[in-house]
């Protein structure tokens, strides 16, 4: 699923527009018939769990939405399938005792418009708050839509109606001609008290800055009210590119985020504020999208595959054996730090690796022997007190030259003379290079593209505080567009860049990006990161590239993380081995 930017989101309005010849108009009624459809829904949900649904649990009822068919298939032990809506006429259901052979009847079916029908829809009192753009249009065309399925809705125009032009116009016009009832900010009492739920249609892709006026208040007034918001396209206030929040900004429980993905929607704290967000099309063919150079998506199972050709089943050869499957080199771990090397060398075994050597201080060589016995164990001299340094980076570049793979940062710790090591094996080891951690710290502090390089991928996995030590800005800066960052970094740098943290966001060194959506708050926990490393490092060596490598490790480790959260009795007491075992 492609991610797009708000101008790149106006160029595949445009090209459909003009190109394709689609009337805006057709797209504008698409988009509001969608945000109509998933008001219904969320009614019908609301219903579904206060219970009064009944109706449809007695099987007589005219409800025909999508939960009463979860009801009914319940209550008749799977038998019924859903979906057909409710049948007229007609009463054969294959059991009610026709026998010797008789024919059914034919069956007379008639469904009505199952997605714009609700029971109880005139309990139901909706306000539809009405930029003068395009998305108050969708959000006048909604309510069409929604008064059709017998919802009452009132209108709230942010801006005298008689200022909106082009199609939002024609929809005020329709919405007139119905005599939908409207009133306009400023004019005339808004009754927020009274209604059931908010079309928040203000402001989409064409917002610019901090709301202001009307539009301000209206946004304040509707998360004050306290009543469900359904966003067009966008919460107004959300910066569609960056997920960052203006003030004020919708909290909405739906966003219904029009023919593609916008960033800000996956981006925190955006992603947080467009509660359950709902891509629906409206006519935009979405292949448009990499036609027109969109270098985003969401890490979704099929991008994995389709896109970056990588088998998620992890076939294994019959006649596979551990040399098949690649020797990762990890060096890692300090005396303080021991479980960050252990934790990484582990991570790297269970993602499927044949081979792991964990290079380490000699000093703490006695300490871990027997602490995970399938790995091999290389003391890499240091320091007496079980620390690195610099003198190590001979023995790392003998035992890394021979491997598949050479990860190092975990627990490495800081120490004299570490730039010019890093450095030695930056340079001298030619096969894939995944750098965590301490690592990354030292690497932070090195003009690092001026270094000589045999031409092999990098993989950095920095979290946001590394992040900004390397991009040399504040952590704040480095959330406030993950996306952005990360992929100007990656293409700048020549590297893959794996920015971790809640939708974890990986980029190319050509500038394609992918957003992780796997993952748990319960992954919070020290060690996480370390694990990360050893499974990317883990992938690569069975022959992964890295982009492959970095984005799967990243997929699979959410997915571990999410399972390792739901076996505890609560997500925080997970740690970080827990994601190991779940593995
Ligand atoms: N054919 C298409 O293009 C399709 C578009 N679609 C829909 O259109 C949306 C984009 O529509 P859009 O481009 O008209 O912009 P939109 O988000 O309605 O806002 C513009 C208005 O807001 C105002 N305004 C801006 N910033 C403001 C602020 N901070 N505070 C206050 N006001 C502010 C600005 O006022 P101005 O600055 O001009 O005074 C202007 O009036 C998109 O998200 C999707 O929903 C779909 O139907 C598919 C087809
Ligand atoms: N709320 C969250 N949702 C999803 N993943 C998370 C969340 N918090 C942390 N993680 C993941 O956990 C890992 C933490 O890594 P890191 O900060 O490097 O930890 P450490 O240095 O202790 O190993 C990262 O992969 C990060 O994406
Ligand atoms: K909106």
């Amino acid at each position: 699923m492609d991610l797009v930017t708000a101008e790149e989101m106006r160029q595949l309005d445009r090209t459909t527009i003009e190109k394709l010849g689609i009337p805006a108009i057709a797209l504008m009624e698409n988009a509001g018939r969608a945000i109509a459809e998933e008001v219904i829904a969320l009614c019908r949900r609301r219903q579904y769990n206060s219970g009064n649904s009944v109706h449809a649990d007695a099987g007589h009822g005219s409800d025909w939405g999508m939960e009463s068919d979860i009801v009914r298939r319940g209550s008749n032990g799977g038998s019924v399938t859903g979906g057909t809506g409710r049948s007229i006429g007609g009463g054969w259901n294959g059991s009610s005792g026709v026998s010797g052979g008789a024919q059914p009847p034919q069956e007379f079916r008639v469904s009505a418009d199952r997605a714009l029908t609700l029971d109880h829809a005139a309990a139901e009192h909706w306000l539809i708050l009405a930029g003068k753009g395009n998305n108050g249009g969708d959000g006048l065309a909604a309510a069409r839509h929604l008064r059709e399925a017998g919802l009452a809705v009132t209108l709230v125009y942010a801006a005298a109606p008689q200022t909106l032009a082009g199609e939002a116009a024609v929809q005020r016009d329709a919405a007139a001609a119905l005599g939908i009832p409207a009133v306009v900010h400023g004019r005339d009492r808004i009754d927020f008290a009274g209604c059931t739920g908010i079309v928040d249609a203000l402001l989409g892709t064409g917002s610019a800055g901090e709301p202001r006026g009307a539009y301000a208040d209206l946004i304040a007034a509707a998360n004050a009210s306290g009543k469900p918001i359904v966003s067009a396209d966008i919460p107004s206030g959300l910066d569609a590119d960056t997920g960052a929040l203006h003030e004020p900004c919708i909290h909405a429980a739906v966003t219904v985020c029009l023919a593609l993905l916008k960033r800000g929607l996956v981006q925190y704290p955006g992603a947080g504020a467009a509660g359950r967000v709902v891509v629906r099309s409206i006519g935009i063919p979405a292949a448009l999208a990499r036609e027109a150079g969109v270098q985003a998506s969401l890490l979704t199972p099929e991008v994995l595959q389709t896109r970056l050709g990588v088998d998620v089943s992890r076939r294994r050869s019959p006649e596979g054996h551990k040399g098949t499957y690649g020797h990762v080199l990890l060096a890692a771990g300090s005396l303080s730090m021991s479980g960050a090397g252990l934790l990484a060398a582990r991570a790297a075994l269970r993602a499927g690796c044949g081979l792991v050597t964990w290079a380490l201080p000699a000093a703490l060589l006695p300490y871990v022997i027997g602490a995970a016995p399938e790995i091999m164990l290389a003391a890499a001299g240091g320091g007496e007190d079980g620390t690195w340094n610099a003198e190590t980076a001979a023995e790392v570049l003998r035992l890394g030259g021979k491997r598949d793979v050479v990860a190092t940062g975990p627990g490495l710790g800081r120490f004299a003379g570490d730039r010019e090591w890093l450095r030695m094996l930056w340079e001298g080891i030619s096969s894939p290079l995944v750098l965590d951690a301490d690592a990354l710290n030292i690497l932070a502090e090195c003009n690092y593209t001026e270094w000589s390089s045999p031409g092999r991928p990098v993989i950095l996995t920095p979290h946001p505080g590394e992040m900004a030590r390397l991009a040399g800005v504040s952590t704040p800066q480095v959330q406030r567009d993950r996306i952005g960052l990360a992929q100007a970094y990656a293409v700048k740098h020549s590297v893959v860049l794996v920015l971790k943290g809640s939708h974890t966001v990986i980029a190319s060194p050509e500038g394609e990006v992918y957003v992780n959506a796997t993952g748990h708050p319960g992954m919070g926990t020290g060690g996480a990161g370390d694990v990360l490393t050893g499974m990317i490092a883990g992938l690569l060596a069975q022959g992964m590239d890295a982009v492959q490598a970095a984005a799967f490790g990243v997929y699979l480790h959410g997915l571990a993380g999410e399972r390792a959260a739901g076996s505890r009795n609560h997500p925080s007491a997970l740690i970080a081995g827990d994601m190991i075992e779940a593995l």
